[in-house]
């Protein structure tokens, strides 16, 4: 049996070029504050955090978070690393109820949850690293020949340059394509208007025999998503994601209950029993954790089981390793997202710059490899000249 020897983080501050903000970009929450300029400020993700767990026989798991990495870091340099040091790697289970216990009263959701998850996670790689197996082997097995993918970005624009990105996309044979709203409440009604507008430019584009997916991103309001579905109603969305911010459970349970638009969320829910509570009152259609805050692969994979006992589809939030190998050993888990490699703007695609051998997608479609161990990504240094490195 080897043992954990030891856990190394550094936050990756990606100082290269970005793409400037633009107004209407995408709603989020920040949008009911009275703060003028960039509201997606708070909301971009250029720095990350990696995560190595390292084994006494020199074998080291990847793991990684993409929230408040500087205070992730602290969390588990300081409080959480302690705890998995001299642990078998093996009993993942119970090192994930040490650390949650262990932090039971500060670390359920948030900074301690996401630390949580990027331990896991590298714990999980390690597993699989040791035994010579990819890690959704050792969850449930291929359940998919490959994974369909839905393309992510179309972030809210000028009509004609989403259409030429749609355009873009759609020579990849993506069977999904999910669009940003860049209007919300203090938007009003020509707000709404803009959003259909750019809704019906879309499906021109993509037509009705692919799938749309909407991202409010906690930009919008009960009443005014109320009064938003049905007016999409027409457009066929598969969701409506993220309508209103993650402690309105009740607005979300009730958007869902309309029966206009499936409502689809999780990505800021945290732990087993946070995303249970999202299926016990209905709260999406679709359950769209990120295996880097819920609680790691760990957490996730009791959160399938529970969200396939509710026959909820679980579709993880985030193009990532860790998310793609949920997918692939869970029937209950049919598509994932798929974020285009590309300059760097909101950050959701940064992790393309610091790791190797996440999956491209070609055709629609993605490969995990049976025979890479562990997650199959390395971090690769081909970007170093980029970043700021706090070890
Ligand atoms: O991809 C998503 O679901 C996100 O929420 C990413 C965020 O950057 C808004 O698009
Ligand atoms: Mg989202």
């Amino acid at each position: 049996m080897t043992k954990i020897k030891s856990v190394r983080t550094r936050v990756w501050t990606w100082k290269g070029p970005t793409v400037p903000p633009t107004g209407n970009f995408c709603t989020n929450a920040s949008d009911a504050l009275r703060i003028e300029g960039d509201a997606m400020a708070s909301f971009r993700f250029h720095q990350w955090l990696t995560c190595e767990v390292e084994a006494e026989d020199g074998t080291i798991g990847i793991g990684n978070a993409a929230l408040a990495p500087t205070v992730v870091k602290q969390a588990i340099d300081e409080w959480y690393a302690p705890l998995v040091i001299g642990e078998d790697p093996f009993d993942y289970a119970y090192i994930w109820e040490k650390m949650y216990r262990r932090s039971h009263a500060w670390g359920r959701k948030g900074i301690g949850m996401t630390a949580i998850s990027a331990v896991d996670i590298a714990i999980w790689d390690l597993m699989g690293k040791l035994v010579g197996k990819p890690v959704f082997k050792l969850l449930g097995g291929r359940t998919k020949d490959k994974i369909p993918v839905y393309y992510s970005k179309l972030y809210a624009g000028p009509i004609e340059s989403m259409q030429r990105e749609a355009e873009e996309a759609m020579k990849n044979g993506y069977k999904g394509y999910k669009s940003r709203f860049g209007f919300g409440p203090k938007d009003g009604m020509p707000g709404m208007r803009e959003n259909l507008k750019r809704v019906e430019a879309v499906r021109e584009v993509i037509g009705y025999d692919n799938d749309l997916m909407l991202e409010c991103y906690m930009g919008w309001n009960l009443d005014y998503a109320k009064r938003m579905l049905p007016k999409l109603e027409k457009y066929e969305p598969r969701w409506v994601e993220e309508p209103v911010i993650a402690d309105d459970v009740e607005g979300y349970a009730e958007l869902n209950a309309m029966g206009s638009v499936p409502i689809s969320g999780g990505e800021h829910e945290f732990s087993v029993i946070g995303c249970a509570e999202l299926i016990r009152r209905k709260a999406v259609s679709v359950l769209q954790y990120d295996t880097n805050r819920v609680g790691g692969i760990t957490a996730a994979q009791k959160i399938n089981a529970i969200a396939e006992a509710a026959q909820i589809p679980v579709i993880p939030h985030a193009g990532q390793a860790h998310n793609y190998h949920l997918t692939m050993s869970n029937v209950n888990c049919p598509i994932a997202e798929y974020f285009p490699v590309h300059d760097v703007e909101v950050g959701n695609e940064l992790f393309y710059y610091i790791f190797e051998g996440d999956p491209e997608a070609v055709d629609g479609f993605l490969q995990l490899d049976d025979d890479k161990p562990g997650l199959g990504i390395t971090i690769t240094d081909k970007h170093l000249s980029n970043f700021e490195i706090t070890e």
